[in-house]
């Protein structure tokens, strides 16, 4: 794709006005295999998806699990070896790219380096043959939603990485496309800026009411910026829902470590009553989920180490709470907060836990640094409703 030149979908139809309830983008069954001779990849394995109007929706996961494939089906770049991809309702499965309406944006920008930023953002609007005023007012509007007015002479060339991907979203945005399709569009940028972009991106889409499908392995990225986040995983979809969803309660063990910093405790249950499991870890830890399981059952528990209360010692045993004891293996200072790794005692030793070691962070708020240090012995105590028990 980075061959492309010319993402602006020349021949696009304006977009006509949005029907609620019909999704902006469906997948119905879309796979798409690969052959190369006698090899056969199967990139993205028969993915059902509704994307709504207005939506800012994430396709996140490591690389290769087939994220770029899914957004150049939907662009229209590749055809599907299955399944039928709707635009507003329309099958628009055998429709060429610059047919559909569509825009993408690219991580190199693709802007076109002897034009100025005026000529970039213009060229989709001059090849439909837009009346002169129209395109200077649109021109104009663009600029001023990504904050580029006053530049409108300057050559790409001269401008910072940020700067080109503004114009080449505004370039992307001018015909009012129904949906713009993201594709790392933030990879060349440092962290600062990338970060900064995050909220800006947020914003645009916010202004123009587009949907957004962005492509990203940036879980902190996708987690800031969507409504909804597909999080894939070898061609499938793994799991689908908001960022507090997918953060609070992931649907696979993929998703808990993709996401975050999981922790994952296993046992075998001991106890079950009330709506509350428990099973042992080590000798005298014991880890206390809400959740509904029989006694002798096998559980897979999720903790995220801002859950995690870190105590000196052994806290009081009123209530069903999950309380381990353990060693401090590394401490990091953070400013704002301290990571700890945690060996739990007895761990991994008795069928116990999967993992031997927890992470926990703490704010500091205080601003006086006294909490444990390495060697040292703690105990770690949270509620059960922070015990999230992975679907088996
Ligand atoms: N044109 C192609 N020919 C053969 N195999 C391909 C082709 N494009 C992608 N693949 C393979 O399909 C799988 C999914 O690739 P895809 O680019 O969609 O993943 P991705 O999640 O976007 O990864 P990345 O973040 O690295 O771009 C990978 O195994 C990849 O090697």
């Amino acid at each position: 794709m980075e061959s492309m030149t010319e993402p602006t979908p020349a021949g696009a139809a304006e977009a006509p006005p949005p029907t609620p309830d019909v999704p902006a983008i469906a997948l119905e069954g879309v796979a798409k295999t690969y052959r190369s001779g006698r090899e056969e990849v199967h990139a993205v394995s028969r993915i059902d998806l509704e994307i709504a109007q207005g939506e800012f929706f994430s396709l996140l996961g490591p690389s290769g699990c087939g994220k770029t494939t899914t957004m150049r089906m939907i662009a229209g770049f590749e055809d599907p070896t299955e399944g039928t991809v709707r635009l507003k309702g329309a099958d628009v499965t055998r429709v060429a790219p610059d047919r559909r309406d569509v825009n993408m944006v690219f991580q190199s920008y693709a802007l076109f380096p002897h034009m100025n930023v005026f000529d970039n953002i213009a060229f989709g609007l001059r090849r439909r043959g837009t009346p002169g005023a129209e395109i200077r007012s649109r021109v104009g509007e663009m600029l001023d939603l990504v904050e580029l007015s006053g530049r409108e002479r300057t050559k790409p060339g001269r401008m910072s990485g940020g700067q080109q991907q503004r114009v080449a979203l505004a370039r992307a945005l001018v015909n009012r496309p129904s949906a713009l399709l993201l594709d790392e569009p933030l990879g060349a940028l440092d962290l600062k800026l990338r970060q900064a972009m995050q909220m800006e991106l947020k914003r645009i889409q916010r202004d123009v009411g587009i949907t957004f499908v962005y492509v990203t392995h940036d879980q902190g990225e996708a987690l800031t910026m969507s409504d909804r986040i597909a999080v894939m995983n070898k061609g499938s979809v793994e799991q689908l829902g908001g960022p507090r969803e997918i953060y609070e309660r992931p649907a696979s063990r993929f998703v808990a470590g993709f996401i975050g910093t999981s922790n994952l405790l296993s046992g075998s249950v001991t106890d079950a009553s009330g709506g509350l499991v428990t099973f042992p870890v080590g000798e005298s830890g014991a880890v206390c989920a809400t959740a509904e399981a029989a006694v002798g059952a096998a559980v897979e528990v999720t903790v995220r180490p801002e859950k995690i209360a870190l105590h000196t010692a052994r806290p009081d045993g009123a209530g069903a709470r999950s309380r381990v004891p353990g060693t401090v293996r590394e401490v990091v200072y953070l400013g704002a907060s301290t990571h700890y790794t945690v060996v739990l005692d007895g761990a991994g030793s008795d069928g116990g836990s999967a993992a031997p070691e927890l992470t926990v962070f703490t704010q500091n708020a205080a601003g006086t640094d006294d909490g444990p240090g390495r060697g040292d012995r703690v105990w770690l105590e949270w509620s059960p409703e922070h015990s999230y028990v992975l679907p088996a």
